[in-house]
């Protein structure tokens, strides 16, 4: 975890910040964090951290692996032992587990389906989020994390924290846009809401901590999203104002 933002200068004029930038993003399920996070990454030259990714790739290798995902202990000591890489550029998030390519497979219906029997295993979570918090510490030139708990627990000190939220119905038509039509009500409900309250009982991503903004993306676009996240940044971290 970055040190607080140092600045130095004459009194009176802004300039840059000694620490690279973090921003995080947390939120329910469809509410736009992967989307809005590669866009604020994007556009402010950051890399970005699917935190979710990592969740998913470890519930595919213990389903790969064939371990029953209510033997807490056994996944725990599989994902603890597991080589798992993540790209960081917001146009390759290419995701690899004990040299598996999975960037396409932690994205299919079964692992949806099973990630939060994994996601909630507290001893999977201490691992997980403790390689969370050093890909944040090495980014050299910031980043931006998304997930459920990373403004309250992985990286609470960052200056840039954002609760992203919008509509149940919202995010239920979003999903159902992803997945197609021709996926069936009860599964894209499964996707949205039975797991935003199996995750809610490990991660509290549905109120804002103090200090994080609350940003309802219902009504917006993803750019308008994007806008809104970037205008938080503190010009001490924005180059384009810090002089
Ligand atoms: N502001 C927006 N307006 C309309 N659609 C959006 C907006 N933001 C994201 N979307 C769309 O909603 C869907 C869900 O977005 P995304 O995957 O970014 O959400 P998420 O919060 O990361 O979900 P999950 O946590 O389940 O992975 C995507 O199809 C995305 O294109
Ligand atoms: N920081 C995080 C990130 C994700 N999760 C859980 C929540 C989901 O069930 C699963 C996959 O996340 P998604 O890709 O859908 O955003 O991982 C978590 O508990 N904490």
């Amino acid at each position: 975890m970055p040190d607080a933002p140092t600045t130095s200068g004459s009194a009176g004029q802004a300039t840059l910040s000694d620490t690279p930038l973090v921003v995080a993003i947390d939120g329910p399920s469809g509410s736009g964090k992967s989307s809005t996070a590669r866009g604020v990454a994007e556009r402010l030259g950051l890399a970005n951290l699917d935190t979710g990714a990592m969740y998913r790739a470890a519930a595919w290798l213990a389903m790969h692996e064939g371990l029953d995902l209510a033997d807490t202990e056994g996944v725990a000591r599989l994902v603890e032992a597991a080589d798992l890489r993540l790209e960081l550029d917001p146009a390759h998030q290419d995701v690899t587990i004990n040299g598996h390519d999975v960037t396409t497979a932690i994205r299919e219906p079964a692992v949806s389906a099973a990630v939060s029997a994994v996601a909630t295993n507290l001893d999977v979570r201490a691992n997980l989020i403790a390689r969370q918090r050093q890909i944040i510490a090495e980014a050299p030139d910031g980043i931006v994390a998304e997930g459920r708990d990373i403004t309250t627990v992985v990286a609470p000190e960052a200056p840039v924290r954002v609760l992203l939220v919008a509509d149940p119905a919202a995010r239920v038509a979003r999903r159902h846009a992803e997945l197609g039509e021709h996926v069936d009500a009860e599964a894209v409900h499964d996707q949205v809401v039975r797991r935003d309250r199996d995750d809610s009982t490990v991660a509290a991503f549905h109120d804002a901590a103090p200090g994080v903004t609350v940003l309802d993306s219902t009504d917006l676009t993803l750019e308008q999203v994007v806008d809104a996240i970037c205008a938080l940044v503190p010009p001490a971290f924005d180059p384009a104002v810090a002089r």
